[in-house]
């Protein structure tokens, strides 16, 4: 039998220095630091688009991470970009029992964990610019314009294991404010999205955005989950970010694939 994904990452031995990432799709991570701690962004564990817009939000690739799984590693950090369907899940956070993890996010989430039961001491209202911390996790949440659809989204920085994550959220395409990213932070790692949907920048863009963050590494996102909100053409990403920002590996990872960031 094929050992779960949760059970590769909680067992997965670190050294100093060293965080694993596990894409879940669409724009969901789990992070796991050196000291065995977790954090996890945007997971989409259920099928609420599809329940709430129909079948072009119709998920194409199954769950791998339930979130009972989740409740059993003991999460330090539960982040939220935005209150989108495909980002914050309320079937999948109704379906965990770990009550003791903090959820990050905009004031419009937290609002509706608020309807979800979650009590405010568990939740902490972040706008960009916002710091943060649980146990060995430190966030800030950066710029991200989703426009009118979600007016206070963010992005965060992640610090763990002294790494830098930045994951952009859903946002449009903005050279200053990626020249900004570049200037403050010494990024590892950068998951942006490719969608080119719904005002998120398209793979060109998304491109030239690796170039101006100049991040080590990149890892695209948002694409093959949703037929009516995925998309973006990931070769031509990969394309197009080798030749505008040689100097940054970017990898593609497999919806459950576990890549160690050094
Ligand atoms: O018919 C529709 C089409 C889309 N939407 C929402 O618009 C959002 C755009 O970005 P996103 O990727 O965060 O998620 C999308 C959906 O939540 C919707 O509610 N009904």
């Amino acid at each position: 039998m094929r050992t779960s994904i949760v059970e590769q990452l909680r067992t997965k031995e670190l050294a100093r220095g060293q965080m694993a990432i596990c894409s879940l799709g669409q724009a969901g991570f789990i992070l796991k630091a050196d000291d065995g701690t977790f954090a996890i962004i945007d997971p989409y564990f259920s099928d609420y688009c599809e329940q709430t817009i129909g079948y072009s939000f119709k998920r194409l690739m199954p769950c791998l991470v339930e979130p009972e799984e989740v409740d059993e590693i003991g999460l330090s950090a539960y982040l939220i970009t935005h209150p989108h369907e495909d980002h914050f899940d309320p079937i999948g956070i109704r379906a965990m029992r770990d009550t003791a993890f903090p959820f990050f996010a905009p004031s419009s989430v937290v609002n509706q964990l608020g309807e979800l039961g979650i009590g405010g001491d568990r939740c902490h209202p972040l706008r960009i610019g916002d710091e943060a911390s649980a146990g060995g996790w430190r966030f800030e949440a950066i710029f991200a314009d989703h426009g009118e659809l979600a007016p206070d989204a963010v992005g965060f920085i992640i610090r763990a294991s002294g790494r830098t994550i930045c994951h952009m959220g859903d946002t449009c395409f903005n050279a200053e404010e990626w020249a900004k990213l570049n200037r403050r932070f010494d990024i590892n790692l950068l998951i942006l999205p490719i969608n080119g949907k719904f005002g998120n920048m398209n793979e060109a863009e998304a491109a030239d955005t690796v170039a101006l963050v100049a991040p080590k590494k990149a890892i695209p996102c948002h694409f093959w989950m949703l037929p009516g909100n995925s998309g973006g053409d990931v070769l031509e990403f990969l394309r197009l970010a080798e030749t505008r920002a040689p100097e940054t590996d970017v990898l593609l990872l497999t919806q459950g694939e576990i890549y160690v960031l050094e």
